[in-house]
């Protein structure tokens, strides 16, 4: 029993080790190193094979007769660049083999390491298929062109494979025979690289034909064309379906939660509730358990590093449909109006977190302790007989920190009995974190929630890697951690829509706001996803600072994106609800209902971005103690946040706010109305737990992430994920090293109505846009205030276009909007110009 045990546990051990080796050979680093070696030796049979043509004649007489141990000693005669070796390589692979040609395998060598190095995205199988073609058709022909010099000089252009091959083949079809086979194995080359080819041959037997095949092909893809955009629009329709089924699917009351954990309706098999029915002497079967979740999560680590090798690859939509009301401008678009628009070409190369970046935490896999769960048991059927309570069965679901004891009362007991004597039981049962429900929604039994003896992290790495996470169809997904049937548990906070985040200081609040940020960063491409992170601390989120370019949103003026001082904080979320007033407005004048709709129209191009229309990133708010800026700035802060709480969620602007002091005048009626969604940590009162969940609860969680997540009726219990700052570190510089936009993403510039008002020449020369005197002149040679002028000519955002033409009119220089009709402009010419900025510089 025990060897077989030993055996058991080898062969784990031996999987285990074997997953770790392929997830290393699978690692970026990995991946990095052999393709800069693979660059590197390119290189080096670079330098080796130019420096043969000038060098071989001499270095051939020593290779074919070296003296003994020669080439070895540092004293050889050998002239090549890259020595002796090299010599010998250019010897063997140009003279012996391929001759000339063999440069491809260079090509070939770079284009691996480019690859591997994730430089560029190349397609390695048709460049070594292309690479060894060529090589070989090149071989063949230039053995054959250079057969008479091929005595009389020390380089052979076709290499002694060309040579024999092509004397072979003259042999059996003649000279004339091989010429025509090289033609033809040209042209199938030809072919192979490119499909014109095949019209260029066309073209030579009848120069008529283009046309007619031209027309033929345009008919053609026309019908391919409709054929997919229907195709796509039926795509749609079931995507929006099943969405729909999902949102019905999704668990709101623990009713149905129940629903959707059960295994036969869960798809997702790394989340199998670890339940053990105690009244029955069985074994757990964890083991199994802990090695299909290993198994899963390698297959996730291979998907995600597919998906990494290809980020684009869900953006090939083809379909598009033109808007009639084009004007006169439009004809810029004529170029790109075939292809639908891509958010993410900006961008095109960013390659997503990985997660590697992540650490593991050891052995995270829930394990059960029987002897702990039988005395678990024991003490609960003790207890409650104490008090005249007889059950009939007890069920256990070990989660990562917390055991749920799921009690059947024997016959005749009533819950409401149960119910009275909560406290009495949680005061017998003593241990911190024991929460009592009666009756668990929904069922007609009660839960008793126990802390494990020996809690376990749930490791940021774990979640992300799960295929509920990996295949999730959420716009915003939040993956929080897990449950106590050690589910994965996310949320949308497109749906959510706003998010209040409350518990006493140390309790995991920063780690649970990270585990939030770093899984939206894993799923969401920078054009799609701004932060706007406010930090009054100022050290939390300092972290994110590098990720400023890609991923942060801030004030035009403002010189950090983590925006720290409370008057910035008051602008900053000023700016937010203009920006959400103009996001309305598009909205409006395109029909559409929200920011899913609005951008799904975007990306079909039947929205045109001269009249103002612009591809929405959504906006996540993140507001740390936002007790302290209730303290400091009261009112002005909370309006602005309300509003936004109010009304933002359409246009895709959400809020986190998070606080360690759930108090009334902190977290208000109205905050309270306008955040549905509300995430406690272990509080100190049962008045805390109240203030942020509307019940009891929270204070008697026991800290270090555990939380409870309420969204709707009941609250869920979930141990957040773990992320520390280091590993945060890690995916922002990860995210930074990368290219990014040349600014973090602007907000609209917020004008202060109570502050001095804004007459005409009220210009502040020290804000004006850099861009603003080229964009005055831009003007002022088209003599046309346009907007979107400016944005087309310098590439700039409709935010900025916008902000540029206020300082305009501010500036004198162009006249009051006018409708859909271009601004006038007052300026006449340059020298006009010249005097109203020497005004304003003086
Ligand atoms: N999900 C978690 N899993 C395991 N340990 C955790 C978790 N969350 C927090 N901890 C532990 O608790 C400590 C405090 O967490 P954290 O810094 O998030 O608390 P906090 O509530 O933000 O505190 P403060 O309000 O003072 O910033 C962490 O350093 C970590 O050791």
């Amino acid at each position: 029993m025990t060897k077989k045990k030993t055996d058991n546990k080898t062969s784990e051990e031996k999987f285990i080790s074997a997953g770790k080796v392929v997830t290393a050979i699978k690692s970026e680093t990995f991946h990095f190193t052999v393709g800069l070696f693979c660059v590197i030796f390119g290189v080096y049979m670079l330098l080796a094979f130019s420096s043969f043509f000038f060098t071989g004649g001499n270095d051939q007489s020593i290779l074919s007769h070296p003296n003994p141990g020669e080439l070895l000693e540092t004293g050889n005669r050998i002239q090549n660049y890259a020595g002796a070796r090299g010599a010998q390589l250019s010897q063997f692979l140009i003279n012996d083999c391929f001759g000339i040609s063999a440069y491809l395998i260079i090509v070939f060598l770079i284009v691996t390491g480019m690859k591997l190095m994730k430089a560029y995205d190349f397609k390695l199988r048709k460049w070594f298929a292309g690479c060894s073609l060529l090589m070989i058709w090149l071989s063949i022909a230039l053995g054959f062109m250079f057969e008479g010099t091929f005595q009389d000089s020390f380089l052979y252009p076709g290499g002694l494979h060309g040579y024999n091959i092509s004397l072979w083949i003259c042999s059996q079809i003649g000279a004339s025979g091989l010429l025509l086979g090289l033609l033809i194995t040209a042209i199938l080359l030809g072919v192979f690289f490119s499909k014109s080819t095949i019209q260029m041959v066309r073209k030579l037997f009848h120069p008529s034909l283009p046309k007619r095949k031209k027309k033929m092909t345009d008919e053609r893809t026309e019908s391919v064309q409709s054929e997919a955009s229907q195709a796509i629009k039926k795509e749609r329709e079931n995507k929006e379906e099943s969405h729909t089924i999902q949102e019905e699917t999704l668990p709101t009351t623990d009713d149905d939660k129940n629903k959707y954990t059960e295994p036969k309706n869960g798809n997702y098999t790394d989340s199998k509730p670890n339940e053990i029915e105690l009244t029955v002497d069985e074994q757990p079967a964890n083991h199994s358990h802990t090695e299909d979740n290993e198994e899963e999560e390698n297959l996730m680590l291979m998907q995600m590093e597919q998906e990494d090798l290809q980020p684009n690859q869900q953006l090939e939509e083809p379909s598009f449909e033109i808007d009639d009301n084009h004007n006169e401008e439009d004809e810029e678009y004529h170029g790109e109006i075939s292809q639908p628009y891509n958010p993410r070409l900006d961008l095109e190369h960013y390659q997503f977190p990985t997660l590697d970046l992540l650490n593991s935490y050891g052995d995270h896999e829930p394990t059960i302790d029987m002897e702990e769960q039988n005395a678990n048991k024991d003490r609960i059927i003790k207890v409650l007989r104490s008090f005249g309570i007889e059950i009939s069965s007890i069920k256990a679901s070990v989660g990562p920190t917390i055991t749920l004891y799921e009690i059947t009362p024997a016959e005749g007991v009533r819950i409401s009995k149960i119910r009275n004597l909560e406290d009495d039981i949680a005061l017998s049962l003593s241990a911190l974190g024991i929460r009592i429900i009666a009756p668990i929604p929904g069922k007609g039994t009660i839960g008793i929630e126990v802390p494990n003896a020996n809690p376990r992290i749930v490791p940021m790495s774990s979640i992300l890697a799960s295929k509920k996470f990996q295949e999730t169809t959420f716009d915003l997904p939040v993956a929080l951690g897990k449950t106590i049937t050690n589910e994965v548990f996310m949320v949308d906070l497109a749906k959510a829509p706003h998010m209040l985040v409350a518990g006493a200081t140390g309790q995991g609040k920063s780690v649970g706001l990270n585990a939030i940020v770093t899984s939206l960063l894993y799923k969401k491409h920078p054009s799609e996803l701004k932060f706007v992170i406010i930090d009054p601390k100022k050290v939390e989120f300092a972290i994110y600072a590098p990720i400023e370019k890609h991923f942060l949103a801030k004030l035009p003026d403002g010189e950090d994106a983590i925006i720290t001082d409370v008057t910035k904080v008051v602008q900053t979320l000023n700016s937010l609800c203009v920006e959400m007033d103009t996001r309305y407005d598009l909205l409006r004048k395109a029909g559409c209902r929200n920011i899913k709709e609005y951008n799904a129209k975007f990306i079909n191009r039947q929205l045109n971005p001269e009249k103002g229309h612009r591809f929405m990133p959504y906006i996540v708010i993140i507001i740390d103690e936002f007790g302290d800026l209730i303290m400091t700035a009261g009112k002005e802060v909370e309006l602005p946040i309300c509003r936004i709480a109010q009304l933002a969620r359409a246009v895709g602007i959400h809020a986190i706010i998070a606080t360690q002091r759930p108090t009334t005048n902190i977290i208000t009626g109205t905050i309270k109305a306008n955040f549905p969604a509300r995430v406690a940590f272990r509080v100190a009162s049962m008045m805390d737990s109240r203030t942020i969940l509307d019940r009891p609860g929270a204070q008697q969680l026991i800290g270090k992430g555990d939380m409870l997540y309420l969204q709707g009726n009941d609250p869920v219990r979930v141990q957040c994920a773990f992320v520390d700052t280091p590993e945060v570190e890690k995916i922002a510089n990860y995210i930074s090293r990368q290219q990014g936009y040349p600014t973090a993403f602007m907000l609209p510039e917020y004008i202060d109505e109570n502050a001095e008002s804004s007459t005409v020449g009220d210009v502040d020369m020290n804000r004006l846009d850099p861009l603003f005197e080229e964009a005055a002149r831009l003007i002022i040679y088209h003599q046309q205030g346009s907007t979107s002028l400016i944005q087309r000519k310098f590439s700039i955002g409709y935010n900025r276009a916008g902000r540029i033409m206020d300082q305009l009119e501010r500036a004198g220089i162009v006249g009051p909007a006018n409708g859909s009709k271009a601004r006038d402009v007052l300026c006449i010419d340059e020298n006009d110009l010249e005097m109203r900025m020497n005004n304003l510089k003086n």
